[in-house]
């Protein structure tokens, strides 16, 4: 069975699901980390490839930007796929300044501008929150190879270019440490249907220290962060 947006069928994809951004880190990753590789998925582009990594059968595959984006990639891959553990692997902008370019971010929570949650009619403001299970192995694979990795709250946001630029210091107020696109999205998905999801981020901007990286370094770089998610799978 395919899906309007993923060619692949039954069994191609592992229970196990690395999810950038970037179809081309999708693409770099299958290339430079994983054995065995086939590629299930090329469908506008958004490449999806399963392998090998330490014996173990892992998936990686392009979300594209957004909640709207990731919301359908992951539910196909979590309802019609099987699909278990979703594991997010994105670049973020940087609110807590003690956040350097290359840092890691492993986001315990989500909250959000976007109204994705609207959906669920809930007599309330819902906290998108985690795999605990997902994250404490994280934070044990950063420290067993000396990989500095932050856990707190992020931000994801329908808005890159904010029509009032300063309004992320009240975010970082809250204690929020970095922003991104798509994890309040990944997490309602897997929460609601009890799958396990984290998101794992490189500060790629700082918000705070007004500092960023190349698109190069975005596609090729962030190696701690694909490595700590290797290690879930
Ligand atoms: O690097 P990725 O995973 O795309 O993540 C971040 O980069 C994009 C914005 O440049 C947004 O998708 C944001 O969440
Ligand atoms: O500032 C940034 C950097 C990466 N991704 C974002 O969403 N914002």
């Amino acid at each position: 069975m395919s899906t309007p947006h993923n060619n692949a069928v039954q069994g191609q994809i592992a229970e196990t699901v690395l999810l950038p951004g970037d179809p081309l880190r999708a693409k770099f990753i299958a290339e430079n980390f994983l054995s065995d590789v086939e590629q299930f998925n090329a469908v506008r582009n958004m490449f999806g490839y399963t392998g090998t990594y330490n014996g173990k059968k892992v998936s990686v595959m392009g979300t594209g930007m957004g909640c709207p984006s990731i919301g359908i990639y992951s539910y196909e891959l979590i309802h019609m796929y099987g699909v278990k553990n979703l594991i997010r692997i994105g670049s973020c902008g940087a609110y807590d300044p003690n956040l350097e370019l290359f840092d890691i971010v492993i986001a315990i929570g989500a909250s959000t501008d976007s109204n994705y949650a609207s959906q669920y009619n809930l007599p309330g403001t819902y906290s998108a929150t985690a795999s605990w299970d997902l994250l404490s192995k994280a934070k044990q694979v950063a420290d067993e190879n000396s990989i500095k990795a932050t856990v707190g709250n992020i931000v994801t946001s329908d808005i890159f270019y904010h029509d009032e630029p300063e309004s992320w210091k009240r975010w970082a107020k809250m204690g929020c440490i970095a922003a991104e696109m798509e994890t309040y999205a990944l997490y309602c998905n897997a929460n609601r249907a009890g799958v396990n999801a984290l998101t794992i981020l490189t500060v790629s901007d700082s918000i705070a220290r007004e500092s960023e990286t190349t698109a190069e370094q975005r596609e090729k770089g962030f190696k701690d962060m694909m490595k700590i998610a290797l290690e879930l799978a």
